[in-house]
């Protein structure tokens, strides 16, 4: 086990309200221990990058937030709601799929496989949840998606299926389908790391942009160390399960505290 305040240092919420909140999280697959009593938070409006070694447990995080899995212990909050438990009579109990669902309409998310609906065009693909979960009209979700197709660079792919599109147009796609739910935190899973690399600039730059000019909370897994230095406002290290250390990108790439930090930039940077 860890140090109880191990993670003490690591909390990035310094100003802004807090959106997420995991509180001594415990996961584990069989004997794996993939996290370990890991608590963290991030602060409303912030960009949080999560990096480390290949399973030191980032993606887990994500999932965890999708409520994809479980933890087996502690608790996750989103927005001040718990997300794994709900009170019921005064009492903390597992939390309910009804539950689950409402809190999880604060959470957008982008996975490395785009996750498109093959038999949907475009439109569709990013209208069809505003109106199926949000009860938005129609008309008010087509607009939406148009907006968001002009932010994303596709407006004039609107009518075609998925597989007329390139990797990195998907992906772009998937984005905007994302934030058609108007989350208030987006959730990003090495959204390049399945594209040829001539498509990975154009999708990280939406991304900037969405950075830039919205609001919205980024949590992000990804082995692009440019584009963490650029749009982050924490950067968080991870190492076997827990944050090994944490802060501004300058300090984590420029002067980082521990050596694994060091051994694992200069093996990807
Ligand atoms: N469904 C599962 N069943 C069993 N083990 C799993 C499962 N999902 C993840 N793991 C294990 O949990 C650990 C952490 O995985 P995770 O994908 O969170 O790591 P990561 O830091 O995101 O790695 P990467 O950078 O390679 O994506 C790994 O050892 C992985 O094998």
């Amino acid at each position: 086990m860890k140090e109880p305040d191990a993670n003490s240092d690591a909390n990035p919420a310094t100003d802004g309200s807090e959106l997420i909140r995991f509180d001594k999280v415990t996961k584990r697959f069989g004997d794996n221990v993939v996290l370990d009593g890991l608590d963290f938070s991030v602060a409303s409006g912030k960009h949080v990058t999560l990096i480390g070694p290949s399973g030191s447990g980032k993606t887990t995080i994500l999932r965890l937030l999708m409520t994809l899995a479980k933890p087996d212990e502690g608790t996750i909050k989103v927005n001040g709601d718990y997300l794994t438990h709900e009170e019921r009579n005064g009492k903390l109990v597992p939390a309910g799929e009804k539950h689950i669902r409402e809190v999880r309409k604060n959470i957008g998310m982008v996975f490395q496989q785009f996750n498109l609906f093959p038999n949907m065009k475009v439109l569709r693909n990013i209208t069809e949840a505003p109106v199926t979960v949000l009860g938005m009209s129609k008309d008010a979700a087509e607009e939406r998606a148009r907006e968001l197709l002009e932010l994303v660079g596709l407006t004039e792919h609107v009518d075609k299926y998925p597989s007329q599109l390139s990797g990195g147009q998907q992906q772009r796609v998937a984005i905007a389908r994302a934030l058609a739910m108007r989350p208030q935190v987006l959730l990003l899973d090495e959204v390049t790391s399945a594209l040829d690399p001539e498509l990975v600039a154009g999708v990280l730059d939406v991304l900037r942009d969405i950075a830039r000019t919205t609001d919205i909370t980024m949590l992000c897994v990804t082995h692009e160390m440019n584009f963490a230095r650029d749009i982050s406002d924490q950067v968080l290290m991870f190492d076997s399960g827990r944050v090994l250390e944490s802060g501004p990108p300058e300090k984590i790439f420029g002067d980082p505290e521990h050596e694994r930090t060091r051994e694992f930039l200069g093996a990807v940077l």
